[in-house]
């Protein structure tokens, strides 16, 4: 059977501005200046850990364990006081499983916050299996990261594709052997599509992935 597989941040949810909200808290703990909402899509992609380096590094500060914990226990607690799925994603998800596809999802978000995320959006239901940047010893772009979370759901990659919004996603796709559709309405630039099908919206899905 058919399996979608969605990235989380920038795909299925529009999560910038809790993110934002908690690197702000943290950066301000710390008595450093804040981020801009570019500045802070322009680091979500690679997790959390890469996310508080990079905020830590543009503020000259070395990377720091426990202020990678403070800012995840933070943001854990309050990912879904902002974030709503992209107009589109409900209707969308249900298109598709109403066409056959049974879904999955592979953040690089950490589990936790992904879970609780999709329980208090009331998406959780869709899925039959999640992975997190912390569920498995890698993550995307590595491919393993898409593999597992297949098998998570019982499926295998010649039965799957891949929908996110950052090259890491369309690297993990190609290195599983998975098509792959790009997120339009995300966070990442258009050139990290690096020649796969763009979806302007959510509602184009059901037809680009029957067109594979
Ligand atoms: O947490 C991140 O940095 C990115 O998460 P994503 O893989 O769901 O886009
Ligand atoms: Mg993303």
């Amino acid at each position: 059977m058919k399996i979608a597989v969605f990235d989380l941040d920038g795909t299925l949810v529009d999560s910038a501005a809790d993110i934002h909200a908690a690197l702000d808290r943290l950066m301000a703990g710390l008595g450093l200046a804040g981020f801009t909402r570019p500045e802070v899509i322009g680091m979500i992609g690679d997790g959390v850990r890469a996310l508080v380096t990079k905020a830590l590094t543009a503020r000259d500060q070395p990377f720091d364990e426990a202020a990678l914990d403070a800012f995840t226990a933070d943001y854990t607690a309050e990912a879904s006081a902002q974030t709503r799925p992209f107009e589109g994603i409900p209707a969308a998800l249900d298109a598709l499983r109403a066409a056959g596809w049974r879904m999955a999802v592979c953040t690089n978000k950490p589990e936790a916050a992904a879970r609780k995320l999709l329980d208090d959006l009331g998406l959780a239901g869709h899925f039959a299996a999640l992975g997190g940047g912390d569920s498995f010893p890698v993550r995307k772009p590595d491919p393993q990261h898409l593999l597992a979370t297949l098998a998570a759901a019982g499926a295998a990659a010649g039965q799957a594709v891949m929908i996110g919004d950052h090259r890491n996603d369309v690297r993990a796709a190609a290195g599983a052997g998975v098509p792959c559709i790009f997120a339009g309405w995300g966070y990442g630039p258009l050139a990290m599509a690096e020649g796969c099908p763009v979806a302007a919206t959510p509602l184009d899905l059901p037809g680009l992935v029957a067109a594979l």
